[in-house]
C-alpha cells in the first residue's frame, strides 16, 4: 500500500534529504528499485555523498555581499541560480504527471532543465511549459537517422542545447533492480523513441552478448564527430571522469562537459565525480565550462562543486524525492531550498557573486 501525495509541504520537511523517507512510502518496491538504486553494491553511489561530507568549507567574514547574486551565463544563456534539473528518465514512475509536473516546478524556480530521451512524456508537450532554458539529453540510438531526427525535433521544439551522456552505452549491473524484478509498468514507456527500428544483431556461435551483441551499434567519438557537424546547438557530452576523455572531448568540438558518474547507476567503484573533478578542471584549464552532478544534497556542495571548477550543477534524485512526494509542488521545493542554502553559504563564505567561489574556500588542514 502507497500513502497519497502531499498537498502542502509539512514542517519536518527543512532539507532536501527530508524527502526520501516521504517518497519510499508513496513509491511501490518497482519503482523505488530502479529510482533509488546504484549499479552494483552501490560504492561509486555512496562515495558520491562521502566526498561532499569530507571538505570542509572556510568562512569569510565581514564581507560585504549586498546586491549578491547567483546569476550566470553558460553557452550564452542566462541562468538565475547554477542548480539544474539532472535528465532523468521514465518520470512517470514518480509521479503520475512526470516530466510536465518537473518543468512546471523549473520554470516557477528559474531551473534549468535536461529532458532524457527516455523521458515517459512526449519532448514537445514538456518544451512548452518552459521558463528556463530547456536542454536535451541525448542517447545516441543504434537507428541512427533515427537520433538524427530526434536532435532535429529537440531543435524545433526549442531545446537550447544537446547533452549527450556518453557513459551509458549499456545499462550498468544494477543488482536491487534485479532483485525488485524491475519492469516498466504498463502505460508508461519512452515515448519520444516510438517507432523506432531496434536492429538486432545476429551473434555468431562463441560471439560475445556484450561485444558484439550490446555494444554493437554503441556510439563512438564518429558519432560526436557526426553530431558536432549536424547541430549548431551547444554540445555536451554527459559522463566523463577521466583527463584524456575531457581532452578527447574538446578535440572533437565540444562545448562543455559534464563530469559524472551517472549518481553510481553505471559501473561500480568508479571515483566520485567531486574526486574527478579537480584534475579535468585542471587538464580542461577554462577552454570550456564544466558542469558537476552526483551527490548534490545541500547548497554547501554546490559551492564546493564551484570552488573545485564546476560552473553549475546537476541534482537528481533528490527532486525525484519531492515529485514522488508532492509532485511540482515538492520539485519546486527541493529547488528553492538547494538555492536558499546557497545564498546562505554564499554569504557566509563572503561571496557575493558565483566568481568569488574559488579553491580558497576549501578548508586545507594545515601540516603540523
Ligand atoms: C532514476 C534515474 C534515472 C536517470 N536517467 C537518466 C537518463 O535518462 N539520462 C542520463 O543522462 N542520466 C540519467 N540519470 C542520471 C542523472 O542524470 C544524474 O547523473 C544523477 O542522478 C546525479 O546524481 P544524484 O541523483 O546523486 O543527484 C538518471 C538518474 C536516476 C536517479
Ligand atoms: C536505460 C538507463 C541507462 C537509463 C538511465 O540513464 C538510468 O536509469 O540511469
Amino acid at each position: 500500500m502507497t500513502l497519497p501525495r502531499l498537498t502542502a509541504i509539512p514542517a519536518d520537511i527543512a532539507a532536501v534529504t527530508d524527502y526520501e523517507p516521504y517518497a519510499r512510502e508513496r513509491l511501490d518496491d518497482n519503482a523505488w528499485a530502479y529510482i533509488a538504486s546504484g549499479a552494483g553494491d552501490e560504492i561509486t553511489h555512496h562515495a558520491n555523498r562521502g566526498a561532499f561530507d569530507a571538505l570542509s568549507l572556510n568562512a569569510r567574514v565581514l564581507a560585504d555581499v549586498r546586491g549578491g547574486s547567483t546569476a550566470l551565463e553558460l553557452f550564452g544563456q542566462r541562468f538565475a541560480h547554477p542548480i539544474m534539473i539532472a535528465p532523468v528518465a521514465y518520470q512517470r514512475l514518480a509521479h503520475p504527471d512526470g516530466e510536465l509536473a518537473t518543468v512546471q516546478a523549473a520554470a516557477a524556480l528559474e531551473a534549468g532543465m535536461m529532458v532524457s530521451t527516455l523521458a515517459s512524456c512526449r519532448l514537445e508537450d514538456i518544451a512548452r511549459y518552459a521558463g528556463a532554458p530547456l536542454w536535451f539529453q541525448l542517447y545516441i540510438q543504434p537507428d541512427r537517422g533515427f537520433t538524427r531526427e530526434l536532435v532535429q525535433r529537440a531543435e524545433a521544439a526549442g531545446y537550447s542545447a544537446l547533452v549527450v551522456t556518453v557513459d551509458a552505452p549499456i545499462a550498468g549491473i544494477r543488482n536491487r533492480e534485479q532483485r525488485a524484478r524491475f519492469h516498466l509498468p504498463q502505460g508508461i514507456s519512452a515515448v519520444n523513441l516510438q517507432g523506432m527500428r531496434a536492429p538486432q544483431p545476429t551473434l555468431p556461435p562463441g560471439a560475445s552478448q556484450v561485444f558484439d551483441g550490446l555494444m554493437a551499434y554503441a556510439a563512438t567519438w564518429k558519432d560526436i564527430e557526426q553530431l558536432r557537424g549536424l547541430t549548431r546547438l551547444p554540445l555536451i557530452l554527459k559522463g566523463i571522469l577521466y583527463p584524456d576523455d575531457a581532452e578527447l572531448a574538446l578535440a572533437h568540438g565540444v562545448d562543455g562537459i559534464v563530469v559524472s558518474n551517472h549518481g553510481g547507476r553505471t559501473l561500480d567503484t568508479l571515483p566520485a565525480s567531486l574526486h574527478a573533478l579537480p584534475a579535468i578542471a585542471e587538464r580542461v584549464a577554462g577552454r570550456a565550462p564544466l558542469l558537476l552532478d552526483g551527490g548534490i544534497r545541500r547548497g554547501t556542495d554546490v559551492i564546493k562543486a564551484l570552488a573545485l571548477g564546476a560552473s553549475a550543477v546537476l541534482v537528481g534524485r533528490p527532486w525525484l524525492y519531492g515529485l514522488a512526494t508532492a509532485g511540482a509542488l515538492g520539485v519546486a521545493h527541493v529547488l528553492r531550498l538547494l538555492r536558499d542554502e546557497l545564498e546562505v553559504g554564499m554569504a557566509l563564505t563572503g561571496c557575493a557573486r558565483l566568481g568569488d567561489i574559488g579553491p580558497h574556500l576549501i578548508h586545507k588542514i594545515k601540516e603540523i
